[in-house]
């Protein structure tokens, strides 16, 4: 329960209620954990609010974010929790704000304004963002986060440890050998599928997959139309489109190379162009040659490759095309939130269903399209082929619901905990307040879910707020290391990549000794415009980077100013793709890649505990912490508070329309990385 402001005098001494009436602040994000802070902010008597989020309500919000009701859906998040809030706190000034907090408008002098700041965030671009704007604003910032049982406020100001300080998590990758062909978690099924989702639709014509799945030269030429078959084409563009189960002609259009027929070679190399421009095409047809190709061609290449298979089985052929005819499936009648296992046939039939659904009812996007796992096409389709894929390698097959939690990065959003973290962050905030912006006696505190077996039954577990990290080089004196192929990286793709991309800054400006490089300055000459345009484009060694250069890295809009060390390694990385080509170091907050662990050997183990990464994709869930609390016993709570619950970063986040927002990892929040991790472990241990 909230305190009353005769409750706020005995607490935080005389004149509390109306230290905390008039305090301002400022609360980023009215999601799972915005709402709950946004109504213990009102209620607890904090009377100037303004409240910023770029999103709308989603249906899939309306479960937690208890300020929204159904007529809400597709309107503002922070105008409809103004609103709500507004009903039953009338005093309370709401200033809402549907806007993304990254942008320009909200610079250090916007931010100065605020007594305090709470982030109810869900990614790691913006939580460093506003980090780094509050520490440049000298605001207090409470940082939150929550995913599944565990949650987390702290309290970051000048002086104590800020949100880059700390290593977030490290992004778990799995070998594309272990995807491509020893899948043994449903996990990496479920990536493959997804690779094999945005191969078929989407804009990657170079991804590596796609090479290796080599659909491109598909053995399985389109057929012509036989005599009496529904035209299938892809010209649902003119409007034509089929129901989804007249497909069914028995007569399959997939060569049988068991009968000695061999096929084409395609000239026209993409079947997405063919799709679009071939009338000769049908969707199923397409379905069926997509099915022919990777469950049955790739198989038996696979099968083929004996060493593969000394220690394990090797992958079994599965007929999709006749097992889909067995119980064909009505799509929208498919439950994508059923936990309930879909066997081979099922998906199969799924698989060709969707399919062709998506070839009749979404031609125009083919080649756009990606994976999002709130398009329902995207979802049954990773779903099915997934399973099938699963089906072949024996590894369980999962239910859809347990799928679009591996695949969307999911680690469910429990309403509990973000009830919890929100009523922690109005516990920091009304210390704030009542102190003149003091956090002398502000801590963080971890929620987590008792270890199963323990007797310590403690979910909320407080500490002292950390010293800033030395070697931050957002709040000290950190100095990034840099290695790079100066004859290779482009000073555009430093720019984009280390700077941007890795270090979240906003617009860097790059200088050389005396020399600058890149400039962001607002009225630049039209000379020194052209010039910087001319430097991205060129090579670093061309720009007189070297081995051992510092370069000076200055970004006004969060006013930052770092030195990163560069190193030259030629040929670095070159397997990777260009914007993975470097290595980062001098720990600097940023993740570094961990290979495939084995942790994890259950279909169940998956959702709760996978890291994945693919590509630029980050799977993060949670998990990992908690097992080494079980394994620590009995008070490893205390131990373990610090390294747990830092869901700090980007959360999985099952419901997300998928709008242009900037959470790239999207939606997940990171926990602590493993280095931290094991600092805090050597702390304890010392102490
Ligand atoms: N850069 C940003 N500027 C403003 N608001 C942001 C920004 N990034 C994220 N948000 C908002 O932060 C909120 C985070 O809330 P939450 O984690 O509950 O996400 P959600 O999308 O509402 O729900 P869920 O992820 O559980 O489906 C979201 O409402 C999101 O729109
Ligand atoms: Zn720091």
């Amino acid at each position: 329960m909230l305190p009353t402001s005769d409750d706020l005098q005995v607490i935080y001494g005389p004149n509390a209620a109306e230290r905390v009436a008039k305090s301002s602040v400022l609360v980023v994000g009215a999601g799972g954990v915005g709402c709950e802070l946004l109504k213990n902010l009102a209620t607890a008597g904090f009377l100037r609010i303004t409240v910023i989020d770029l999103d709308t309500i989603d249906v899939s919000n309306l479960n937690r974010q208890f300020l929204f009701r159904r007529q809400h859906v597709g309107k503002s998040k922070a105008i409809e929790a103004a609103n709500a809030i507004s009903k039953f706190a009338p005093d309370a000034q709401i200033r809402p704000m549907m806007a993304n907090v990254r942008d320009n408008t909200f610079d250090v002098t916007f931010f100065r304004q605020f007594t305090l700041v709470c982030n109810a965030l869900d990614n790691l671009e913006a939580r460093r963002h506003v980090n780094r704007m509050c520490l440049a604003a000298d605001v207090p910032l409470i940082e939150s986060g929550s995913t599944g049982y565990n949650g987390q406020a702290s309290v970051i100001a000048k002086g104590v440890e800020c949100y880059d300080c700390v290593q977030r998590l490290p992004q778990k990758t799995y070998a594309v050998c272990t995807i491509r062909s020893t899948p043994d978690k449903p996990v990496h099924c479920i990536v493959w599928a997804k690779y094999l989702f945005d191969l078929l639709f989407g804009p990657d014509d170079d991804a590596n997959v796609l090479k290796d799945l080599d659909l491109n030269r598909s053995p399985t030429p389109a057929q012509p139309k036989q005599n009496g078959e529904a035209q299938h084409t892809a010209s649902a563009e003119n409007g034509h489109s089929e129901p989804l189960d007249k497909h069914q002609n028995g007569q399959s259009p997939v060569p049988d190379s068991a009968n000695g027929k061999h096929f084409e070679e395609q000239k026209q190399t993409d079947p997405r162009k063919r799709l679009r421009y071939s009338s000769d095409d049908t969707a199923h047809i397409f379905a069926e040659r997509v099915a022919h190709r990777v469950f049955v061609a790739d198989i038996e290449a696979q099968r083929a490759m004996e060493d593969l298979w000394r220690q394990r089985s090797p992958p079994i052929l599965f007929d999709v095309t006749s097992a889909a005819k067995k119980e064909p499936v009505s799509l929208e009648k498919v439950d994508l939130l059923s936990q309930s296992v879909w066997d081979a046939d099922h998906s199969a039939a799924v698989f060709m269903a969707v399919l062709r659904d998506i070839i009749n009812h979404r031609v125009s996007e083919i080649g756009s399209l990606t994976f999002d796992k709130d398009d329902n096409h995207a979802m049954l389709f990773v779903a099915a082929a997934a399973n099938l894929r699963a089906n072949a390698y024996g590894v369980p097959l999962q239910s859809p619901f347990a799928t679009k939690g591996i695949a969307g990065n999911i680690v469910h959003a429990i309403a509990t905990t973000n009830a919890m973290v929100g009523g922690i962050i109005v516990l920091e905030a009304l210390k704030i307040a009542t102190s003149d912006g003091k956090i002398d006696k502000c801590v963080t505190t971890f929620v987590s879910q008792a270890p199963r077996g323990s007797r310590v039954k403690t979910i909320l577990c407080p500490e002292m707020l950390t010293k800033p990290n030395p070697k931050c080089f957002v709040c000290s004196n950190g100095q990034p290391h840099v290695s790079v192929d100066l004859d290779q990286f482009t000073l555009k793709q430093f720019r984009e990549y280390v700077l941007k991309k890795k270090l979240s800054m906003k617009e860097p400006e790059v200088y050389v000794a005396n020399n600058i490089l890149y400039e962001t300055y607002h009225d630049l000459d039209e000379d020194d415009v052209e010039m910087y345009q001319s430097n991205c484009n060129k090579t670093l060694a061309k720009l007189n980077v070297e081995n051992g250069t510092q370069l000076t890295i200055s970004d006004f809009k969060q006013n930052l100013k770092c030195t990163i060390h560069i190193s030259h390694t030629e040929n670095l990385l070159l397997d990777k793709p260009i914007q993975e080509r470097f290595v980062l170091d001098g720990n600097v907050p940023v993740p570094t890649p961990q290979a495939d662990s084995n942790d994890h050997d259950s279909a169940e183990d998956v959702d709760a505990d996978e890291v994945v990464e693919v590509g630029e994709e980050r799977q993060i869930a949670d998990g990992v912490a908690d097992k080494s609390a079980e394994r620590l016993g009995p008070g490893a709570r205390e131990i373990n508070s610090r390294e747990r619950a830092q869901p700090d970063g980007e959360v999985a986040n099952a419901h997300v329309p998928s709008k242009d927002r900037e959470r790239d990892a999207g939606t997940k929040r990171p926990l602590e990385e493993s280095n931290a991790r094991e600092e805090s472990q050597k702390k304890k241990a010392r102490s």
